[in-house]
Formats: structure tokens, sequence, C-alpha cells
């Protein structure tokens, strides 16, 4: 894990073995959609890293122990749909108890500008660690906005996971956001004039769901 400001790069080696794999023009959608989870799940297991532990009293086979479980309310992700649910489907393997709150957003494709179209989240956000997931941070807007209304609504620890980061929405989310980890698979090169990652892997919704 490699981390400068506000942005962890998770560089394991399955990760950026698996992303290589995404990127690929010829993934057919179902690899896609499968490799997506695959990683999710592992970038789900840095972003919970530092969840608090408490103990309680159980009992083995063998004898008592005092044992570590995760304390107090845990966990809620959010969903920037539609991409964002490909992350999200990976992360709830690993944390099946998790709570879950949905925004959505489009890009519209001539101004780049988010456009919110839905929202719901659980009445407790405040009290759970947020983990925004969508993944592709582009111009760094849609995270912006979503991380934005995710505080009006309450959540007060937000972290953002994605699979691949420009340096300028990077730069975007740090400005608007400086309270606000970004955990990324890779920052990739540079935004091209059409606002896409380059070199990216295109479209991720589209990808997903073969859309296109
Ligand atoms: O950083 P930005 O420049 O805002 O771009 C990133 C957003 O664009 C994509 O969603 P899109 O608008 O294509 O919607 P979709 O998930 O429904 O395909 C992606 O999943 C992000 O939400
Ligand atoms: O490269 C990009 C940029 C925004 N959204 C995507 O799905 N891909
Ligand atoms: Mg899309």
């Amino acid at each position: 894990m490699a981390g400068t400001g506000n942005v962890i790069v998770v560089d394991h080696p399955l990760v950026q073995h698996k992303l290589t794999l995404m990127r690929r023009k010829d993934q057919p959608t179902t690899d896609f959609r499968r490799l997506v989870s695959e990683v999710s799940l592992l970038l789900a297991y840095e972003v919970t890293r530092d969840l608090p532990l408490e103990t309680i009293e159980i009992e083995t086979p063998l004898e008592p122990m005092t044992a570590p479980i995760l304390a107090g309310k845990k966990l809620c992700f959010v969903s920037i749909l539609r991409a964002g649910n490909g992350i999200l489907d990976g992360m709830l393997d690993l944390v099946p108890s998790a709570r879950v709150g949905h925004v959505g957003l489009y890009r519209d494709p001539e101004t780049l500008v988010p456009v919110e179209y839905y929202i719901k989240v659980p009445d407790d956000l405040g009290e759970r660690l947020t983990v925004v997931v969508d993944p592709m941070l582009a111009t760094g807007h849609s995270a912006a906005a979503a991380i934005g209304r995710l505080k009006q609504a309450g959540a007060k620890k937000i972290r953002f996971v994605c699979l691949l980061a420009a340096p300028e929405g990077l730069a975007v989310v740090a400005e608007t956001h400086p309270d606000v980890t970004v955990y990324t698979a890779a920052i990739d090169r540079q935004l091209d004039s059409h606002g896409y990652i380059r070199p990216g892997l295109g479209d991720a919704g589209d990808r997903l769901f073969g859309t296109k």
C-alpha cells in the first residue's frame, strides 16, 4: 500500500494483475464483472484495515477465551450508481453485514457535470464509517458531489474507493473534501478532452453491464 496525502494506492500484486486484465479491450463482460468483484474484495480489505475491535468472552470447543470482534456500529457502503454496484458486490462478499446506501448520479456527456437522480442512505450514517464506491474518479465532480450529499445526510467519516483515478480528479476531491482519503488501485496519466481516463479502461458502467 503506497500513500501520499489523502490518496492510498493499493499496489498489492493481485490487484495490479487483475487490473491489467480488466483494462484489456477484448475482456468479455462476464470476465470484466468478475474481475471488478475480485479486486473490490481486496480493496475492501485495505479500506477496513483499521476498523476498531473490542473483546468478548467466548468458549472454543476446548476452553474459554477472550476474543476480538468488530466494535460498535461498523460500516456503510455507498454505491454511486450505476457503475459503483460492480464494486459494491465484491465488498459485500467480504462484509455481508454492512449497511448499504445508493447515490444515483450520471455525468452529462457534454458538460461533464454530475446530475443527481436518486439518494437513499441509512438514518444512522453518522455513526458508521462511510465507504463510497465508484470504479472511476475522472474529473472528480461525481465523487465530490456524492460526498457532499452524504455529508448533508450526516456522514462524518468518509473514505472513497475506486479502481482508477486521474490526477485531475484526485486534486478536485482533495480540494473540496480534504478530510476524505481515496483508495485506488492505480493513478493513470491524464484525462482526455471527453473526460475519459487515459490509458484507463473505457466506460466502466458499459463494460460492467454490457450496454455498449
Ligand atoms: O469523475 P467524473 O468525471 O465525474 O466521472 C466519473 C463518473 O463517470 C462514470 O459514471 P457515469 O456518469 O458514466 O454513469 P454510469 O455509472 O451510470 O455509467 C463513473 O462511474 C463515475 O461515476
Ligand atoms: O474513463 C472514464 C471516465 C468516466 N467514466 C468512465 O466510466 N470512464
Ligand atoms: Mg458510465
